[in-house]
């Protein structure tokens, strides 16, 4: 197992800054993903780790030995890609085969090592078979069986599940999460959607134009956001703007359209007239109106299978509700919406005034 660390790592094309000074330690055998939005710098991270970029400044180093400037050969890396890439002439135990060999593994050793990795990603009844002959969920753990079988320190995925579809996605998920957990290799995970990366990961690091916005576990990137603009890409994200009545040592009282107040006990910032706080959708209760902290009327009701979406209009502004599908509130009703101010959580200044 390998600790990777990235310091003050830059990266220009040209005159693009695709990643600015990004640093991040990645510990022994912790599962990492690299989340943000399309052109965020998530890619051009890995293949700077993998070596297949060249970085402009900054440092990369492999259990704190500088290793920016070794071969892509030389970095002891496994890598899998979105299109799996494997070697459509080869069968899967050639495919499997193929990195020992180049690296003159002895014959027996390779055939020993092939077996098992073809186990382990429970290929081993297709060992004859052709790539084209694969499903799309076969192939790819075809490509994880490849990059594992090298038995590298480190092991690099570029939205490995994105070819696939919803349900194959969901499986092999969980089947990477468990094989990753066995092998206990330390692994970067890259990927636009949210909920891979919450699921599988021990931290999310989320970034932004070339930048890292927050590197923290899923549970605190959902409910303890570093930004608006992370509370916004995690998830679904009510923001409201309420002024603050008072801030003493329990914490900052603020107060709701109509009269209400909720004690916010989390630190907020100091020195401000107001104050913006996030609601997940799942964090407020929907009542009868004469019951709530605040007033709304359903604008919008989606049944979506276990839970029940809502769109409600308030002084607030729209807020995005759900509910149990056991409570029925229909277009047009009056409600009263609750809030647990445990869970509110008041967002830093920086992001207030924009
Ligand atoms: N070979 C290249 N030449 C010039 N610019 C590049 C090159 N590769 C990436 N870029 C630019 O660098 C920035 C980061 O790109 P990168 O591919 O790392 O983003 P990403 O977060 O992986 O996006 P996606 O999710 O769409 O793959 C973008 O502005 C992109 O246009």
């Amino acid at each position: 197992m390998t600790e990777v660390s990235l310091r003050s790592l830059q990266k220009f094309y040209g005159k693009t800054a695709a990643l600015k000074a990004i640093s991040l330690d990645v510990n022994h055998g912790e599962f990492v993903s690299l989340l943000g939005p399309s052109g965020c710098g998530k890619s051009t991270t890995l293949k700077c780790i993998a070596g297949f970029e060249d970085i402009t400044d900054g440092r990369i180093c492999f259990d704190n030995k500088d290793i920016s400037r070794k071969l892509p050969e030389d970095r002891d890396i496994g890598m899998v890609f979105q299109s799996y890439a494997l070697f459509p002439h080869m069968t899967v135990t050639q495919n499997l085969a193929f990195g020992l060999e180049m690296r003159h593994v002895p014959k027996a050793e390779i055939a020993q090592r092939v077996a098992r990795a073809m186990e382990m990603v429970q290929l081993t009844p297709y060992a004859d078979r052709y790539p084209k002959k694969l499903s799309g969920g076969q192939q790819q753990r075809v490509a994880l069986a490849r990059a594992l079988v090298i038995e590298p320190a480190i092991l690099l995925l570029d939205e490995p599940l994105a070819n696939l579809d919803a349900k194959l996605r969901d499986e092999m998920r969980g089947f990477i999460r468990d094989l990753q957990k066995r092998v206990g290799i330390t692994t970067i995970y890259v990927t636009h959607d949210q909920n891979e990366a919450m699921t599988m990961s021990d931290r999310v690091v989320v970034m932004f134009d070339g930048e890292i916005a927050q590197a923290a576990t899923p549970e605190d990137v959902y409910n303890r956001p570093a930004s608006e603009r992370v509370a916004r890409f995690v998830g679904n994200a009510n923001i409201l703007d309420l002024p603050i009545a008072r801030t003493d040592a329990q914490g900052t009282t603020v107060t709701l359209p109509g009269g209400a107040t909720l004690q916010i006990t989390r630190p907020a910032p100091s020195g401000q007239s107001r104050l913006r706080v996030m609601a997940r959708p799942e964090q407020i209760t929907l009542t009868s109106a004469d019951l709530g902290q605040l007033p709304g009327r359903i604008e919008k009701r989606y049944f979506s299978g276990g839970h029940v979406e809502y769109s409600v209009a308030t002084d607030c502004g729209p807020l995005f509700v759900t509910g149990p599908t056991t409570q029925h509130f229909a277009e047009g009703d009056s409600v009263g919406l609750c809030f647990d101010p445990a869970r509110l959580w008041p967002l830093p200044d920086a992001e207030s005034a924009q």
